[in-house]
């Protein structure tokens, strides 16, 4: 008994504490690209928050609630089973085991989901499921979203907050999405941020504590890098 107590003991001593980065920021930013790569280095796990917006946004069209009726969406907000798989190699979403990977991605969801979010039921039940993903992670994790410094993980070890011009962000959106024109694009960005930056229940918004990156002109490579160094130092002084 005493051996496995001082094995168990011994092993806190030398096993580092799980690191928590939050990376926070309006959509194109790079969060997504960025957090995966940063956590597969880092041998962390990764978590993307607005996949799990998408998914119950996803699951009330599916099931007939009017996504504009807030006492509609509220009371649903607890139904459905919403789990997250957070290898940065391959994360999965699933919702009532249905895997939504590819289903919330749609535009529809996409002009959906600022409605949905902004309903503090929804925000309690996914945030309770955030931070209990969080407490579990045990080398740490990268959590990524648009709340996450400022309510969901407010003691992360590190916050970074994306930013990037309207211009470059909409140009990266709608290289991903084939045969999208650059202007519709940009104004249904500009239009999803301003939802989200202006709801009530935890806004879209940088954290005092957070470090600001202006992503325009770095590459994708250059910010995780700069990310990556930010988490080492965070490390090595906990
Ligand atoms: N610094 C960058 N320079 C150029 N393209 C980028 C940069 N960061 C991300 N991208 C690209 O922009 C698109 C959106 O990035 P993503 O990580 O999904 O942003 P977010 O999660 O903030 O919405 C992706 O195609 C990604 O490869
Ligand atoms: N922490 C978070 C993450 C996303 N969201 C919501 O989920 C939506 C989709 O997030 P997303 O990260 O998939 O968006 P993009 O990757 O398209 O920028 C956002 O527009 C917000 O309405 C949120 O409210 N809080």
């Amino acid at each position: 008994m005493s051996t496995t107590v001082e094995t168990a003991s011994a092993a806190a001593r030398t096993a580092p504490a799980a690191v928590i980065v939050a990376i926070d920021g309006p959509s194109g930013t790079g969060k997504s690209s960025t957090s995966k790569a940063v956590a597969a280095q880092l041998g962390l796990s990764y978590l993307d928050t607005g996949a799990q917006y998408r998914a119950i946004t996803w699951w009330m069209l599916n099931n007939g609630i009017d996504v504009q009726n807030v006492a509609e969406v509220a009371t649903a907000a607890d139904k459905p089973v919403i789990v997250s798989g957070t290898d940065p190699a391959a994360p999965t979403i699933t919702v009532d085991g249905e895997d939504a990977a590819g289903p919330i991605r749609t535009p529809e969801v996409t002009s959906r989901v600022s409605a949905v979010s902004a309903v503090p039921e929804v925000r309690a039940r996914i945030t309770e499921l955030q931070r209990s993903i969080a407490a579990g992670a045990e080398v740490g994790i990268v959590v990524e979203g648009r709340d996450i410094g400022t309510t969901v993980l407010p003691d992360a070890d590190l916050k970074i907050f994306l930013t990037a011009s309207p211009e470059a962000r909409a140009a990266r959106r709608s290289g991903e999405l084939k045969g999208s024109d650059l202007a519709t694009t940009k104004e249904a960005l500009i239009k999803r941020d301003t939802a989200d930056s202006s709801r009530k229940t935890s806004p879209l918004a940088k954290a005092d504590d957070a470090v600001e990156v202006d992503t325009t002109e770095l590459t994708l490579q250059q910010v995780i890098e700069c990310v990556v160094t930010l988490v080492e130092e965070k490390r090595a002084a906990k």
